[in-house]
């Protein structure tokens, strides 16, 4: 488990991570949200051991960061901001080197390799130097070290950055696949991700926890949440829409002419909505309840802290 209490960064007058105390347990896949400068890469990097805390106490499985950093950084993968490498190596001998500082060795160590370059699909990229290589490419030979010697932590740093979106899928699903009984933390700006592959959502600005709940916890957040959305195929008269039982509000987007129906207290809307059209003959080319836009969440609950 990571146990995380009162954690605060300050670079000279200036608080980075601001009091943030929150646990991590295994099958916990965590998204960890917010905008620029929150204090996401801050904050993995005292979880890993690369930053000492200003204030605050990590543990990790029992053991006190500030004692055993070492200790704790063997059953621990790191992709840091940017997937750093050594640029003039290969990804062949840039693993090759990784995997004898992790301790593996022989047919094991030849066998993990082997493994992880499928895994992270660089084989034909293998002999390439790495600062020749497209930054998807990079981004995969950076996952590969973090996963290298099978960690039980993994915290990785925007891991899909940079990734077309065939690349990023199969990431996320290399996550999902990885994660049955470990701690994953993964900090992301797409917010799709966090519903794709996170079981956990925790955003933070300002340095501060702002939200630490589920990701359907967060789109039940959002007005969108069972708001009810529908197109029609020709000009309508839609002011009887507004006038139903639970609707709450109406709001015509501009661009695409679509509706949207706002319930009060989050009730659900479909059967009057239905009933209502079906009543009129009136044609319709899409209908269907929102599950909550996460994007208006974030943009809600981050508005008012500073970047
Ligand atoms: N070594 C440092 N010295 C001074 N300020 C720093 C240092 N490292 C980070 N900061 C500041 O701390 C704040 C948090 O930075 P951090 O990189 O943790 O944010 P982030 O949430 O990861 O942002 P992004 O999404 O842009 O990567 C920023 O304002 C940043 O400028």
């Amino acid at each position: 488990m990571i146990s995380v209490k009162n954690l605060c960064k300050q670079f000279g007058d200036f608080m980075a991570v601001d009091n943030l105390s929150f646990e991590v347990r295994p099958g916990d896949i965590v998204g960890f949200l917010g905008p620029n400068g929150a204090g996401k890469s801050t904050t993995m990097k005292m979880l890993t051991g690369f930053l000492a805390p200003t204030r605050g106490e990590i543990r990790i499985f029992d053991q006190d960061m500030s004692q055993s950093a070492k200790h704790i950084q063997r059953q621990l993968g790191y992709l840091p901001e940017g997937a750093p490498a050594y640029g003039d190596m290969t990804p062949l001998q840039f693993l090759d080197f990784i995997a004898n500082v992790r301790g593996l060795r022989g047919q094991q160590k030849r066998q993990r390799l082997n493994d992880v370059v499928d895994m992270v699909e660089i084989r034909s990229m293998l002999d390439r130097p790495i600062e020749n290589l497209s930054k998807g490419f990079k981004r995969r030979v950076g996952l590969a070290q973090a996963i290298l010697h099978d960690p039980q932590i993994l915290i990785l740093d925007e891991p899909t950055d940079g990734l077309d979106p065939n690349q990023k899928h199969q990431v996320r699903e290399l996550i999902q696949n990885l994660s049955k009984d470990k701690l994953v933390i993964i900090s992301t700006h797409i917010l799709e991700e966090v519903t794709a592959v996170c079981n956990r959502a925790m955003i933070i600005a300002g340095g501060r926890m702002l939200f630490d709940a589920t990701p359907d916890d967060l789109q039940r957040r959002s007005r969108y949440y069972r708001a009810v959305s529908l197109h029609f195929t020709q000009m309508t008269d839609i002011s009887g829409l507004a006038e139903l039982p639970g609707v709450d509000d109406m709001e015509v987007e501009k661009n695409s002419g679509r509706v949207v129906l706002f319930p009060e207290h989050q009730q659900d809307l479909m059967p009057v909505v239905s009933a209502y059209i079906k009543d009129r003959g009136l044609q319709v080319d899409s209908l269907y309840q929102e599950q909550g836009r996460l994007d208006d969440v974030f943009r809600q609950m981050t508005a008012e802290v500073r970047e």
